[in-house]
């Protein structure tokens, strides 16, 4: 089987990961983070952390491979506490048989804590790789980990601090019979790590045996999940795949607001929205993935839509039972930026009626609609609205307030956008509750210019080419 170890996935881990998807030319620029002016910040989203303790040679790496293979979509960082490991004094590596590193004062704990803070706070960190063999914690060239969606801590005592048992979202006890445990351990010690099988026998023995009865054992009572038979157990890795997917999937706001619906993030997403964001992404680029993207929301928004039930006969004679799509519906763009979401919305919906609204911004809330143009039977259709960016909410009510004052019952609109804010999802879900709302990302906040932070700028500027002096003169070059 071609699987990546945990320790490759380790030193892959701390670049940033795309499947299936290339960023050839593109460098990462490291650009300086605007602080939001409200407190939307707390609403966003903190890494998944899971620990994962149990018995030498338990098989907690082995879990931990299998978990981070499942979850091959999503940024994991695996963090072993071995790299936690005090370095030995000179006196101590001569009698390294006496040294104890089953004990909890064997690890430098202070430092696991200020890095677990660091990387649940989104913080990149670098780390000590451990040696082993020379018993020693290299500095340099420390690890660097990037923040990531998911962390996982695997090590003996990882459920022995409360300071970095709090941190865990998820906590995981492998769970190996005894003898397995000292087979395994001989196996390894002696074949990996040139060990004598006298010499790991009496480290058993004297540490090993006695660290997992003192403190091993005892913090099992802590896991919020107890996996026997380690890595063999594909049920109990299965259900705890799914159960992170699920907490990761799951925006905090979506808890808030059942009708408010996050596509699931992939590699493929963030690589969109990565390239979306960039300043420096030309227009060509911008159009060509945002049109991905658009068409993805419209797709998942369309998948709201009421359905009946229709049965058809397959050229094998056979009966599939499926559904019919949902036929009385239109669409309506906010302009300018709602515009660039028709096509996607017509290649979706053959002959599909799309009816447009302007509306003046000034500010936060200086909305004045200046121009409407609907379907008359606007009232008997489900209504998909279009507008990539939702920030403070203001156009979005305005234009929905249109809608239903034309008939349009709440519950039959979809609010389609790529990205939104924490405020524009407040306000909407707050005056319509039974709108739906399909959005790609949640970002931070709104900066003092009530703009959407992180953000991509002027969404219809960039895609209909009027900020792009170097598209300008390129096209006129041609
Ligand atoms: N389910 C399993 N079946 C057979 N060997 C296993 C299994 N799980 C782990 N091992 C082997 O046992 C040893 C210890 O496993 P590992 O996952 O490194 O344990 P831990 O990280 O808990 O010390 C390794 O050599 C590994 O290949
Ligand atoms: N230089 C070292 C450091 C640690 N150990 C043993 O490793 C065990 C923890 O790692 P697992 O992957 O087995 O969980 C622990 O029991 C230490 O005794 C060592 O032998 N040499
Ligand atoms: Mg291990």
């Amino acid at each position: 089987m071609n699987t990546k170890s945990a320790e490759d996935l380790m030193e892959c881990s701390s670049e940033v990961h795309y499947s299936g998807f290339h960023m050839d030319g593109i460098e990462q620029r490291n650009v300086g983070t605007e602080q939001p002016t409200t407190s939307a910040i707390d609403e966003y989203k903190q890494p998944f952390l899971i620990g994962v303790a149990g018995g030498s040679a338990s098989g907690k790496t082995a879990v931990c491979d299998m978990i981070i293979q499942q979850l091959h979509d999503q940024r994991v960082v695996l963090v072993n506490q071995d790299s936690f490991y005090h370095n030995l004094t000179e006196e101590e590596l001569k009698r390294v048989q006496d040294y104890n590193f089953d004990h909890p004062e064997a690890f430098d704990t202070e430092r696991l804590v200020t890095v677990m803070d660091k990387l649940k706070n989104s913080q990149a960190v670098d780390i000590p790789k451990y040696d082993f063999k020379g018993y020693k914690n290299n500095v340099f060239p420390a690890r660097r980990v990037n923040p990531a969606d998911v962390i996982i801590l695997e090590g003996i005592l990882v459920f022995h601090d409360p300071r970095v048992r709090a941190l865990m979202n998820m906590k995981i006890f492998v769970d190996t019979d005894a003898d397995v445990r000292l087979s395994r351990r001989i196996k390894r010690d002696t074949a990996d790590n040139s060990r004598n099988i006298e010499a790991v026998l009496d480290q058993y023995s004297k540490f090993v045996k006695p660290a997992f009865d003192d403190f091993i054992l005892p913090s099992k009572k802590y896991a919020d999940i107890i996996i026997p038979r380690g890595g063999d157990n594909h049920v109990a890795i299965d259900l705890i795949v799914q159960h992170i997917r699920t907490k990761l999937g799951q925006h905090d706001l979506c808890k808030i607001y059942p009708n408010l619906y996050v596509i699931q993030s992939t590699f493929q997403i963030r690589g969109m929205h990565t390239l979306i964001r960039d300043s420096q992404t030309k227009k060509h680029d911008f159009v060509f993935y945002a049109d991905r993207l658009i068409r993805l929301v419209v797709e998942h928004g369309l998948g709201h839509l009421p359905f009946t039930e229709k049965q058809v006969i397959t050229p094998t004679g056979s009966v599939y039972s499926g559904v019919d799509f949902c036929k009385r519906l239109c669409g309506v763009s906010i302009i300018r930026s709602g515009e660039s979401m028709e096509n996607a919305l017509r290649a979706c919906c053959k002959g599909i009626k799309i009816g447009k609204i302007l509306i003046h911004r000034e500010g936060d809330n200086g909305q004045q609609l200046v121009y409407e143009k609907l379907p008359n039977d606007i009232s008997d259709r489900h209504v998909l609205l279009l507008d990539p960016i939702l920030g403070t909410g203001n156009s979005a009510v305005e234009a929905i307030s249109l809608i239903i004052r034309k008939g349009v019952p709440e519950s039959n609109i979809i609010f389609l956008n790529l990205i939104s804010a924490p405020q524009g999802l407040h306000m909407v879900c707050k005056r319509f509750p039974r709108i739906k709302i399909v959005t790609s990302e949640i970002d931070i906040g709104l900066n003092e210019d009530f703009r959407v932070i992180p953000g991509m700028g002027e969404f219809g500027d960039r895609y209909f080419g009027t900020d792009d002096d170097d598209e300008l003169v390129e096209s006129r070059s041609l």
